[in-house]
């Protein structure tokens, strides 16, 4: 896991490049590893994975599901059985859960536990243990859980679950799928049907997943596009062989990389596009982005393309704060693109990304303007004014990563287009989500 030590952080300047040119394949999609993983640890039987996301914050939710007894076992690259132990027969674990850096393991697991009759405990990293559960923990106590949380409602937190649990119907009153995913997990193992209702569309792998492992969930959308997602309790999930496709978050820091270096032309392979994880791209091609989907087809349930990516002469736009939770975990990399484009960029509507792993509005603020961009925050967005493809200039100061790998490698990319490189001060976050990032960017480089 990544530590806070500050004696052990692995800096490292990124310098600037000449053109990106080559194909990649990103690593398979965090949100879909971490569902394969927990689903599999609750269905009778088998499950085979490939495409396996082998980042900390995987692993942090490997070594969970088999601290409450189902046999997660890594056969080969990316390749992993999970032996389940059926709903409801999750066991007490000995010790407390290293979550680590991951909020989704966290929340998701809040989730599978309150309904287990268990007790658990739940720690993590600096970062981790600064950012909001109570989002979980207020309708989890609804469910009849029970929760000893730090002040503020934060992590080191103990949690024990309650048998049986009580459904409830829930409205969402944040846009967030781990919340949405805490509270059908916890349906999946309580008598009769729980009901989330999520006013604005968050990413659905869960309700994908449910319904492949064989969950009873529908899911209703009205005129306004307010989603009801029942879940029918007490299920028996069947084990699954699943693809994960690659991840588009990942893909992200690729595909702005290649939109800003001049001269790139980049494909990378197999992106996940499921369309509440996409908008990052419309947003792009609005700003002039050349980006074209190749060869697109279904895998693991999930829509997904090669991206052709070429550099491009971008423009700032006003982006549409509905676009929001389809790129939430994007907007960094978006900054980079931003300070990059013709004139200004205005973001609004970002209040979420105040509570990621760093608060990402002051910290990617902070980061460019270090880098030479003009960059100001507000309340709930950034305004950055770019350089018209101009590289940055820099200002010698070293970016504060704070433990968020999203901030690192957005900095990273940036640097490939600075006067003088960009000096991330800590690379180690990396490893949560995209281990192999580094390398495959020195790859591109020629
Ligand atoms: O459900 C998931 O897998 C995730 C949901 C999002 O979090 P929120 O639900 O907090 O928006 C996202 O930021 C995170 O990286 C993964
Ligand atoms: C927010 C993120 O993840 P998590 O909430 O799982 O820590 C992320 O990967 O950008």
């Amino acid at each position: 896991m990544s530590s806070a030590d500050p004696t052990q952080m692995r800096p490292r300047r990124f310098l600037p490049t000449g053109p990106l040119t080559g194909r990649i394949r990103v690593p398979g999609d965090k949100s879909i590893s971490h569902r394969s993983i927990m689903l599999g640890a609750l269905a009778v039987g088998e499950t085979r994975v490939t495409g396996l996301l082998e980042g900390e914050d995987v692993l942090a939710t490997a070594a969970a599901m088999r601290a409450m007894g189902a046999s997660v076992e890594r056969l080969g690259d990316g390749e992993w059985r999970v032996s389940g132990v059926g709903v409801g027969a999750l066991l007490q674990p000995e010790a407390a859960l290293d979550m680590g850096n991951s909020g989704t393991s966290t929340r998701l697991l809040m989730g599978l536990v309150a309904s287990h009759p268990i007790t658990a405990s739940f720690v993590g990293d600096a970062s981790l243990s600064k950012r909001p559960m109570g989002r979980v923990i207020e309708p989890l106590s609804r469910m009849g859980a029970d929760f000893t949380a730090s002040p503020g409602g934060t992590l080191p937190l103990m949690l024990r679950g309650a048998a049986p649990a009580v459904p409830i119907e829930y409205r969402l009153p944040v846009a967030s799928a781990q919340v949405k995913s805490a509270i059908l997990l916890a349906g999946l193992n309580t008598p009769g049907i729980t009901t989330v209702i999520e006013p604005v569309p968050t990413r659905d792998h869960s309700e994908r997943m449910l319904r492949g492992f064989g969950a009873q969930l529908d899911v209703e959308t009205d005129a306004d596009g307010v989603r009801t997602i029942r879940i029918v309790g007490e299920a028996e999930l069947r084990p699954q062989v699943i693809e994960v496709p690659g991840d588009p978050s990942s893909a992200a820091f690729f595909i702005v990389a290649a939109l800003i270096v001049p001269g790139s032309d980049v494909v990378i392979e197999n992106v996940g596009l499921n369309p509440t994880r996409a908008g990052l791209i419309e947003v792009l091609r609005l700003m002039g982005g050349q980006i074209d989907e190749l060869n697109p087809r279904e895998v693991g349930g999930e829509p997904v393309a090669d991206l052709h990516v070429r550099h491009s002469v971008l423009t700032g736009i006003a982006v549409d704060p509905a676009v929001a939770p389809s790129m939430i975990d994007e907007f960094p990399a978006l900054f980079v693109a931003a300070a990059l484009a013709q004139g200004r960029t205005v973001t609004t509507g970002l209040d979420e990304l105040r509570v990621k792993e760093s608060d990402r509005l002051a910290v990617m603020a902070a980061a460019l303007t270090a880098a030479g961009a003009r960059v100001s925050e507000t309340e709930d967005g950034l305004i950055i004014d770019g350089t018209g493809g101009d590289p940055l200039p820099g200002t010698g100061h070293a970016i504060a990563t704070h433990l968020d790998h999203r901030i690192a490698m957005s900095m990273a990319v940036a640097g490939l287009v600075s006067t003088r490189g960009v000096e991330v001060d800590d690379t180690r976050p990396i490893a949560t989500s995209f281990p192999v990032f580094e390398a495959l960017l020195d790859g591109l480089r020629g």
